[in-house]
């Protein structure tokens, strides 16, 4: 397999973990300066991208085209870019592509228990928190968890959030993300964390998820690589993966 983005945080931490991974062998790292074509010169037959917004569709679609299986874990996809992926693959039906904004355990379980919570409550609103040198806001988990509340709120008829506020500061309610509010903290020190905080009259439930290391990723990681091969077409979601969709 091979690994893009290899020099990078959650790269090298990928490396390490598949180099420690007795049925999986690492043929390519790539970082910023190699040519993609070393993944299909190398033999690998899935990659894993950990690279940056604006590279990695146009990675994964040159993976489509080489017939290597990609599991992405960059951030920055919107439905337009999922949407050509998913053309891509039609002419190649053989390809494997899985997506997931987040591949620790707790953070997809926050992620469906926050779902399934979500119609229960009056309010909802995200707060993300991550460390400084994060180039992206909102966090792709946090996108995807309001996309997930939403959906589960529409589905049972409950209305958006109460909010009477008349704003004196643009941002300082965060931004609306399908009817929910997501705040973003960026602070030294930090690494991933989400609470998605759920309000009633006389109550509150707040599902908190830390990751406190990378290390938190690399089973999720690893669980994709082994399976993606098996699913032809574009997964969203470790959720998927996990009997939790
Ligand atoms: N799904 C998940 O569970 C997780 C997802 N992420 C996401 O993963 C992404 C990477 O995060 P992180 O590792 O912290 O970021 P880093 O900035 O540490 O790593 C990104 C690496 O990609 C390299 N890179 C840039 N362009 C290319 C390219 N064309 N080909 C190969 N490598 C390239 C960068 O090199 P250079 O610095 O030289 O430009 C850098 O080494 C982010 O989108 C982040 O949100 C992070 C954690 C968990
Ligand atoms: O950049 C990060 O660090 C992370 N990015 C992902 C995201 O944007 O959701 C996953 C995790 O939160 C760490």
């Amino acid at each position: 397999m091979a690994v893009l983005g290899a020099a990078g945080r959650m790269g090298s931490t990928t490396v390490r973990a598949v180099e420690s991974a007795p049925d999986l062998e690492l043929v390519a790292a790539l970082d910023a300066s190699d040519d993609l074509a070393k993944v299909a010169a190398a033999g690998a037959q899935v990659a894993v991208d950990f690279t940056v917004p604006s590279v990695t569709e146009g990675n994964v679609h040159a993976l489509v085209d080489a017939g290597v299986h990609a599991v992405v874990g960059t951030t920055g996809w919107d439905d337009a870019a999922r949407a050509r992926v998913r053309d891509h693959l039609a002419d190649r039906p053989d390809v494997g592509v899985l997506i997931a904004p987040n591949f620790a355990l707790g953070a997809v379980l926050t992620m469906a228990f926050a779902a399934r919570a979500a119609r229960w409550f009056e309010s909802v609103e995200i707060v993300e928190l991550h460390h400084p040198d994060k180039v992206d806001a909102p966090s792709g988990t946090a996108l995807h968890t309001a996309h997930a509340v939403a959906r589960a709120r529409r589905a049972a008829g409950v209305e958006a959030s109460p909010d009477a506020t008349e704003q004196s500061l643009d941002g300082a309610r965060g931004a609306l993300v399908d009817d929910v509010r997501v705040h973003a903290v960026r602070l030294r020190g930090l690494t991933a964390h989400e609470e998605v905080l759920l309000g009633n009259p006389g109550e509150q439930l707040t599902i908190r998820h830390d990751s406190f290391d990378r290390v938190s990723f690399m089973p999720g990681v690893l669980l994709a690589v082994r399976q993606v091969g098996s699913r032809p077409g574009l997964t969203v979601g470790l959720e998927h993966l996990l009997d939790l969709a």
